[in-house]
């Protein structure tokens, strides 16, 4: 394990976020409690994770010189993506020379940033069913690969387009015939986390549900790698991003053993210790990998309210080399309370509100700046069963009212 020392003295084991958001603010805490020094990174001052951070440190993560004169001033033990727009390559290239050692690897953060590198690695390295895909670089690209002009099979009506490097269904669009590729083309092009050119187009997976599957990678008393599975988040996405998310969500037992199975592998493929959310389409006992992510997962927020151990918690001692427990709690759900409005500084009306719905708690995340389709807090709720949860969990988001904080000073 990670020798844990002193915060802020020469014996502290120092951990670096890179992204600071609403799940590395979980994180962050989570080492913390641990006695552990953090350093919040994020491209925008007073990101979530550096309002509870040791230090806040403000800096192009894809840029490779800036990261780089970050590592050597901070020299963490231990860098934590926490998004995908980092200089991924020049993580790799600082741990194969020994200076850093990066969460689960350098690798995994490079091939899970770019929707191309997990794809081919898990579809055609690893052999696992995913839907029909293909990369394009321009419209006339798309427009060949769904009619299949471009001498492969075509992927037909309907299906998604994503830029390959976005994140929370940024820049994704559903083509449900001719009509609608140029306005997806243009939409992604819009819509990347960095801008590159390239999408995929991936054929529609008509799934009867879809699943997190929260997959940690720990030490086990032995010194070696064990894989633990977490309940099946089962989650609802609206244009590409979360809404809800509940756990545990009930499957078939063919289709978990499939599931677990998939994720034991592309997990073992990726290496190294922490925690992952694989991401899978499930129709009757068919299972689809559609990504993953090497780290804490939105739709995991979820774990909050259900597990002994969240998904954070899960992370932070496995990164560190200590045991895990993935055991549930409690079925629960979470729901997600969105901005609402384009303003710097809001005020949450309703909160009281939200509280009072029982079994009910929230996280409002403190991002500065609110867009109407930003993800600025979320209820979590626990109950008997799932649907009880789903319920409390929706009745307490819908209660918070996000509003511009000028609104207020200009009505008083
Ligand atoms: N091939 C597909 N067939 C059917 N639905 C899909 C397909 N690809 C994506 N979706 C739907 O869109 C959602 C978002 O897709 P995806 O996870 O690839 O995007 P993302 O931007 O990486 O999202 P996040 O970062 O939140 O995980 C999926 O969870 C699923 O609901
Ligand atoms: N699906 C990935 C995801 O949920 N990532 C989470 O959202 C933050 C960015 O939010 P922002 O776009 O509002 O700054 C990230 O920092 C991470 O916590
Ligand atoms: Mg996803």
């Amino acid at each position: 394990m990670t020798r844990l020392g002193t915060p802020l003295s020469p014996s502290a084991t120092r951990v670096m976020l890179l992204g600071s958001g609403e799940l590395g603010k979980e994180v962050l805490i989570a080492l913390q409690r641990l006695g552990v020094e953090t350093i919040a990174v994020d491209r925008y001052e007073n990101a979530p994770g550096q309002q509870v951070a040791h230090r806040a440190r403000t800096i192009t993560m894809s840029d490779p010189d800036q990261l780089e004169a970050l590592l050597s001033a901070e020299r963490p033990h231990l860098v934590v993506p926490e998004i995908e727009a980092i200089a991924t390559a020049k993580l790799e290239e600082l741990e194969e020379a020994g200076l850093v050692r990066v969460i689960p690897t350098a690798r995994a953060a490079r091939l899970t940033m770019d929707r191309e590198g997990i794809r081919r690695l898990a579809a055609e390295t690893l052999g696992l069913p995913t839907s029909p895909y293909r990369f394009c670089d321009s419209l006339a690209e798309l427009q060949a690969a769904i009619d299949g002009k471009d001498g492969g099979q075509g992927i037909g009506y309907p299906c998604i387009v994503k830029p390959v490097m976005s994140s929370s269904g940024k820049g994704q669009s559903k083509i449900d015939g001719p009509a609608d590729v140029q306005k997806a083309w243009d939409y992604a092009m819009a819509g990347g986390r960095v801008s590159k050119g390239r999408v995929i187009v991936e054929g529609f997976i008509d799934f009867d549900y879809e699943i997190t599957l929260l997959t940690v990678r720990a030490l086990g008393t032995d010194g070696q790698v064990q894989t633990h599975f977490c309940a099946p988040i089962g989650h609802l996405q609206v244009s590409g991003d979360y809404v809800e998310s509940w756990q545990p969500h009930p499957m078939h037992p063919e289709a978990l053993r499939k599931a677990q199975d998939i994720a034991e592998r592309v997990t073992a493929d990726l290496g190294g210790q922490g925690l992952f959310g694989v991401e899978l389409f499930v129709k009757g006992e068919e299972v689809w990998f559609s990504e993953v992510s090497p780290r804490p997962h939105d739709t995991g927020l979820v774990t909050l309210a259900t597990q002994w151990q969240s998904e954070f918690e899960l992370h932070a001692r496995a990164i560190l080399g200590l045991p895990v427990d993935t055991t549930l709690k409690s079925p629960g759900a979470s729901a997600v309370i969105y901005g609402g409005v384009d303003a710097t500084g809001i005020v949450f009306d309703g909160v009281a509100e939200a509280l009072s719905v029982p079994g009910t708690d929230l996280r409002l995340f403190g991002k500065p700046e609110s867009f109407v389709k930003r993800r600025m807090g979320v209820a979590l709720a626990h109950a008997e069963d799932v649907d009880t949860a789903r319920e409390r969990a929706k009745e307490a988001a819908s209660k918070v009212k996000p509003r511009a904080a000028d609104a207020e000073a200009q009505a008083e």
